[in-house]
């Protein structure tokens, strides 16, 4: 069947088959459905009401242009690496040939010395009987790992004809250079080595645990004795490696310290944070340009997020050496601060511990201040000015953090484009929400940046999606086998994704008595878990597979209707103590009269095949009676139940805070004589579990991905309008008719009418369900 669009108004549906054809005019508004864009070569799925403006608007086979232009870049990307590695490898076999040289001159005096002095050579002397090369390869490793070899090791075979020193990994190297292919396993590697270097065959083999942790450093890769490597170790591969441990050793001394020894390390999250960072394997599309000079600009230095959460989060990447080796740090704003005021500011937030002063101390001097108005161009000039003081190298990156209120995206990135974009490198800017207030201003935003930089230079942060629990929803989904069969319509009753804090508005009332709880939680942080639990799965792991594929989702949800909200607004309570006793409108920043909900609990609905007539109920709330964030998938009734009423529905539930845990809930025999059952778990708690992990913070996560490059936990402007789209109109009704929210005590869990709503949508709560915590 093939469809074609012939005027705007109708679709030409041609349906051949083997005996000839028909045809007939179709009018597309009569089409109810999901659609794939019927164009060839296009892969737009779409409402069908939304098809006809797709083709004749935006259509023109975009994605596929996208994709040709993405594998082109990504090409670019493969030869820059691939241009590097040849540089290095001139550089080691430069290293080689003077070496070979030098040997062959000085063996060349000994010899002509011994000719002279007629001396008679003894039989059994290796080191005359070698040729150059075989010279150069009876040389020791005199690396750190060698420690064991050395002790055991004769003077004379650690030196045996003059200073050179051969390392593990010019070894390794070698090893692989002069295989046919450039690629070798490791035992292939240990076994060239003792074919070339005779003094290895007479030790123990102790040092082949010294090679595979050559290998193993830095690069993700596990080497051990018992399981073989996943592949050959290509060049490449291996030079990857050995370049970083190289760079690992360089920031260890230049720190002062002995080399960390990953597999010693106390903080062994951290070195899996660096190896995954690092990893040859790392998603595709991205990238660690770890020895380039970075420079991070936080525009809005002065300010709150930036003292609290931007420059703590620089600190802790610095101190725990997960930032590429050359960042420095640019703090631009209004005010005319000293690098000492700035750091006076955020002191109270950086969280440094005794023994991390002088590190400290170090991270302060990478830093530096320039002042300057958001909306003058010759500020920015200067800003770029000086950061050009510091880029003297042929390559350098430049990420802009936009820590300001949105009045001043605009001038801001304007000023960026003008004036302060990196010729050596990439730029990448990060922009915190509210990303607009409604469809329309979000739309004015996205296509403003739009006409300044590409999607792939824009990193619009939702910090939820830097949580370990929400980035691990697609693991658990796609992961598992176990899941996946029953994550669908015919399996499950209900979803809640609920937010939970137990403070009020804090002070900060006037911020947020301009957006309310449904902008501020809801239509970003709950939304964005909605997609990752319900989208299919993805192509590949590729963030544009990911990001598609949310859209998707969103794709085939409603506008959300007043009808299908609980609103609420918190009231003092006043047995409470301190904050407690004040309400919503007790703030002095909070209008008198403010009809701005603090709490809100909406029912979406996905029309697709697998979601359909499953209510996702999203909740969240401040004041309420604890903090957390979690998702609760809700099972359905077992059907053809022999049990008489008594199973509970299962549970999965994934908690996001405080706490990650991963647990189950079903139903046992009760242990014992008995056949009764009772309610239980199956429990993943992170704490018992990982419990020494160190927990990198949500914006750690977020920002080192923008130094890779990685967009898959950022939110593309596609999703963004399509969020709006379901809220905007539920927004502008609220404010347009002032809709009075149901008031609810601090303290409490909320307006009773959510609980009766969610019951309403097949979301049981039994009350029966006891947890026993673990000893
Ligand atoms: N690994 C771990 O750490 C585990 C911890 N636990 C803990 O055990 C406790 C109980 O477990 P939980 O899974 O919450 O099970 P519950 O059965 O107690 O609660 C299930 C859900 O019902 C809601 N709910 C509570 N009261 C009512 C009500 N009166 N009407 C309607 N809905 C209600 C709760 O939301 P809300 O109150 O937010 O509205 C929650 O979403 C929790 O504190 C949990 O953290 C359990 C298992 C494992
Ligand atoms: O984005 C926001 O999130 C915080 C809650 O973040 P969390 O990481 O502490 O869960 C919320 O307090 C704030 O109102 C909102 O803007």
């Amino acid at each position: 069947m093939v469809l074609r669009v012939w005027q705007e108004s109708s679709v030409r549906c041609v349906i051949t088959s083997k005996g000839g054809g028909s045809s007939m005019d179709m009018d597309p508004s009569n089409f109810h459905q999901t659609m794939l864009c019927p164009c060839e070569g296009c892969t737009y799925v779409c409402r069908s009401e939304h098809l006809v403006p797709h083709i004749f608007g935006a259509h023109p086979f975009s994605r596929e242009v996208e994709n040709i232009r993405r594998m082109q870049e990504r090409r670019i990307v493969a030869l820059q690496y691939q241009l590097k590695f040849e540089i290095h490898m001139m550089h080691y076999w430069h290293n080689f040939v003077q070496i070979a040289r030098e040997k062959e001159e000085t063996k060349n005096k000994e010899a002509a010395g011994r000719d002279d002095e007629q001396t008679s050579e003894q039989p059994g002397d290796k080191k005359t009987r070698d040729s150059p090369e075989q010279s150069v390869k009876s040389d020791v490793p005199e690396e750190k790992e060698d420690q064991e070899v050395k002790s055991e090791s004769t003077a004379e075979e650690r030196r045996p004809a003059h200073n050179n020193k051969v390392t593990y990994r010019k070894i390794i190297y070698q090893a692989i250079m002069e295989s046919p292919e450039k690629r070798l396993r490791v035992g292939e590697i240990t076994k060239w080595i003792e074919n070339n270097y005779s003094f290895f065959v007479k030790k123990k083999s102790s040092w082949k645990s010294t090679v595979r942790h050559n290998l193993s450093c830095g690069c993700g890769h596990q080497f051990s004795r018992v399981a073989p490597p996943p592949a050959s170790l290509s060049r490449d591969c291996i030079f990857f490696c050995l370049i970083l441990l190289q760079r690992r050793r360089e920031t260890a001394s230049a720190m002062g310290s002995k080399e960390v020894n990953p597999d010693l390390s106390p903080e062994d999250s951290l070195v899996l944070i660096r190896r995954s960072l690092k990893s040859a394997n790392m998603a595709p599309g991205t990238h660690f340009d770890g020895n380039i000079p970075h420079i991070f600009v936080t525009l809005g230095a002065s300010g709150d997020l930036a003292k609290k959460k931007i420059y703590p989060t620089l600190w802790w990447l610095f101190r725990d050496n997960l930032l590429p080796s050359n960042t420095i740090f640019f703090g631009y704003a209004r005010s005319k601060l000293s690098i000492e005021k700035l750091r006076a500011n955020c002191d109270p937030w950086m969280k440094v511990k005794p023994d991390e002063k002088q590190r400290y101390e170090e991270f302060w001097k990478l830093n530096y201040y320039v002042d300057g108005t958001y909306d003058t161009r010759r500020d920015f000039e200067i800003l770029n000015q000086e950061m050009e003081k510091h880029e003297k190298g042929p390559t350098a990156n430049r990420l802009f953090y936009l820590a300001l209120p949105p009045p001043v995206f605009n001038p801001v990135t304007v000023n960026i484009k003008n004036t302060c974009m990196c010729t050596k490198g990439w730029t990448r800017v990060i922009i915190e929400k509210p990303f607009g207030r409604d469809a329309e201003s979000s739309k004015a935003l996205s296509d403003h940046l739009a006409s300044l930089f590409k999607e792939d230079q824009i990193y619009r942060i939702d910090h939820y999606l830097g949580k370990e629990m929400v980035q691990n929803l697609i693991t658990l989904r796609f992961g598992n086998r176990i899941f996946n069969p029953t994550w669908n319509r015919d399996n499950i009753a209900s979803v809640l994704i609920s937010f939970k804090e137990p403070f009020g508005t804090q002070g900060r009332g006037g911020y947020f008595d301009e957006f309310g709880i449904i902008r501020d939680v809801m239509q970003n942080h709950l939304l964005q878990i909605l997609c990752l639990v319900a989208m299919e799965k993805p192509a590949s792991i590729h963030p544009d597979d990911i990001r598609y594929e949310k859209v998707k989702v969103l794709k085939c949800v409603d506008p959300l209707k007043l009808e299908n909200c609980v609103l609420g607004q918190y009231v003092g309570d006043p047995e409470g103590e301190g904050d407690a006793k004040l309400g919503y409108l007790e703030d002095k920043t909070v209008p008198k009269d403010s009809v701005t909900p603090t709490y809100a609990l909406s029912v979406m609905k996905i029309k697709n095949e697998r979601w359909d007539g499953v209510p996702f109920i999203l909740r969240c709330g401040k004041a309420l009676n604890e903090r957390k964030a979690e998702v609760r998938i809700q099972f359905k009734d077992v059907p053809g139940d022999i049990f008489h009423g008594k199973p509970k529905r299962n549970e999965l539930v994934m908690r996001v805070q405080p706490g990650e845990a991963v647990y189950v809930k079903l139903m046992t025999k009760s242990p014992g004589m008995s056949f009764d059952m009772e309610e239980t778990e199956l429990d993943l708690s992170y704490h018992s579990r990982y419990h020494d992990v160190k927990m990198p913070d949500a914006y750690e996560r977020l920002l080192l991905d923008v130094f890779c490059g990685m967009q898959m936990h950022f939110v593309s402007s596609d999703e963004l309008s399509e969020a709006w789209r379901i809220f905007t109109p539920l927004l502008h009704q609220i404010e347009r008719e002032k809709v009075r929210p149901i008031m609810y005590k601090y303290g409490s869990r909320g307006p009773k009418e959510a609980d009766v709503m969610s019951s309403a949508n097949d979301f049981k709560y039994y009350g029966s369900y006891k947890w026993v915590q673990p000893k």
